[in-house]
């Protein structure tokens, strides 16, 4: 199966301590998400297929639920460069309308911090690269204990 450049390298990420989220969690049978990330890079990765239950329009994932893949991702890259944060703010553009049943593949990255804030940027494609949603958005560092850690 064609996969992105970019995926081809990349190793299975599960993460132990974050396992019942309802975007991610094996609990739900709605997405189908497998993380990867690169020993060598800051960003991180998701492979994700959209069930038919995750639509809004018949047959086209809910902009919802792109929405939500993509804030989780983006938060991880975040945990992954111990520097734990929640969302504050999350800008989504959503390029064209997402077939349920395919898979995409998600790129977040940190692009710069300032203080507490720390500006993610994230991208949905397809095997081809194409481009169906990107997005932006400042998460705000706390301590552990704020997010039951
Ligand atoms: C979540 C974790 C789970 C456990 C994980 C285990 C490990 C697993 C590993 C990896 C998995 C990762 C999975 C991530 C999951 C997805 C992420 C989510 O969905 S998180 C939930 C939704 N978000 C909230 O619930 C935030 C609710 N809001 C707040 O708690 C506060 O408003 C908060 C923390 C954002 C800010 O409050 P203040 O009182 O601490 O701080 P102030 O002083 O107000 O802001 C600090 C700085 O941020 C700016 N700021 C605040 N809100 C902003 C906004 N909306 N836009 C722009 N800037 C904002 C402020 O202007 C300030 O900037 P200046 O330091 O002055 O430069």
């Amino acid at each position: 199966m064609k996969i992105p450049d970019e995926f081809q390298h990349l190793t299975p990420y599960n993460m132990n301590s974050y396992t019942d989220s309802f975007v991610s969690g094996k609990q739900q049978k709605y997405i189908e998400l497998q993380y990867y990330r690169d020993e060598n890079s800051l960003k991180f990765y998701a492979r994700v297929l959209f069930h038919v239950e995750t639509q809004g329009a018949p047959g086209i994932v809910h902009g919802g639920a792109i929405a939500s893949v993509l804030d989780e991702t983006m938060g991880a890259v975040s945990f992954l460069n111990k520097m734990p944060a929640v969302t504050a703010s999350l800008t989504v553009n959503y390029h064209r309308p997402l077939p349920v049943e395919k898979t995409v593949y998600i790129i977040t990255q940190v692009e710069k911090t300032e203080g507490r804030k720390i500006y993610i940027i994230g991208k949905m494609v397809d095997k081809n690269q194409r481009l169906f949603a990107d997005s932006k958005g400042i998460f705000v560092k706390v301590p552990n204990e704020r997010i039951g850690l």
